[in-house]
């Protein structure tokens, strides 16, 4: 069972000023509301700036951000009051729209860390390193990526595929992808699409995908798509949503949000 239940989420940040200083407060969620149960596969798109990327920070557990109100529950449970590593220990899962450059930790000593975190305990050398090398085949990534440092100087593409093989290997309940689709090409795209089609296959998981393109909706489809515009959700529907704001665009829920 998996249901993350967010509620009226208001998140703040502090904001910069142009010498880099804190300049005040700024409010970016303004009060989104969204439930993803067992099996279901949500996508959100918006226009840039809109705060898509702040909604799966602040569910994981940014530092950056501060929630001033709202929750944020898994299977019942208070996310807010839980450090990073518990949320991910509890099943939340975030491939990050920039997958961070960590120098001088190799991609093998990275996963089998997570992995160890995750389970309480370290997986069996044997099958781990059979395990590693499976879950890498299958996004075709070159199994000499294990030795690498993570993700130092991996093209856009091979950041977003090392981010399934993390999904892939640690199976959370509930997987945030915020824009996993984004600079790769077409074969990249079907590689990315079927991982996680793969990790939805057990009929469980939830699935949260924010993105600006219909075309990775052809290959994962969502049950739900929203529209975010302004740190709310301004709208709901299904698969063809989509389509129609990739015909007409934002214009009429902007206006709508004002
Ligand atoms: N430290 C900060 N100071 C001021 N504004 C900030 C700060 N951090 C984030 N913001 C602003 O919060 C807003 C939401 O950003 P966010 O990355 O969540 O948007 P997004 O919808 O994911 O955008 P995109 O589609 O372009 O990735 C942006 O206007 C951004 O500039």
């Amino acid at each position: 069972m998996a249901t993350l239940e967010i509620k009226n989420l208001h998140v703040t940040v502090a904001a910069s000023d142009d010498d880099g200083g804190q300049d005040g407060v700024k409010e970016i969620l303004k009060g989104v509301d969204l439930t993803i149960r067992d099996g279901e596969t949500h996508a959100i798109m918006g226009p840039n700036g809109s705060g898509k990327s702040t909604l799966a920070y602040s569910i994981a557990g940014h530092p950056k951000y501060t929630v001033t109100e709202g929750s944020v529950t898994l299977d019942g449970v208070d996310v807010l009051s839980m450090s990073v590593d518990e949320r991910a220990r509890a099943g939340l899962f975030l491939a990050m729209q920039y997958p961070v450059e960590v120098p001088g930790v190799s991609v093998a000593n990275f996963l089998r860390t997570a992995k160890t975190a995750i389970d309480g305990e370290a997986p069996k050398l044997r099958t781990w390193v059979k395990d590693v090398n499976a879950a890498m085949e299958q996004v075709k990534m070159d199994t000499a990526f294990a030795q690498r440092s993570v993700n130092e100087g991996f093209s856009g593409g091979e950041k977003k595929r090392h981010e399934i093989v993390q999904l892939e290997l640690l199976d959370p309940k509930v997987a945030i992808l915020d824009e996993t689709d984004s600079g790769l090409d077409i074969d990249a795209l079907k590689i990315v699409s079927e991982g996680v089609n793969r990790f939805k296959q057990d009929g469980d998981k939830g699935v949260l995908l924010i993105t600006h393109y219909t075309r990775i909706l052809r290959y994962i489809t969502p049950d739900f798509v929203h529209v975010f515009v302004d740190g709310r959700m301004v709208t709901e529907g299904g698969p063809e949503l989509a389509d129609e704001l990739e015909a007409n665009g934002y214009d009429k829920y902007l206006t709508a949000s004002v």
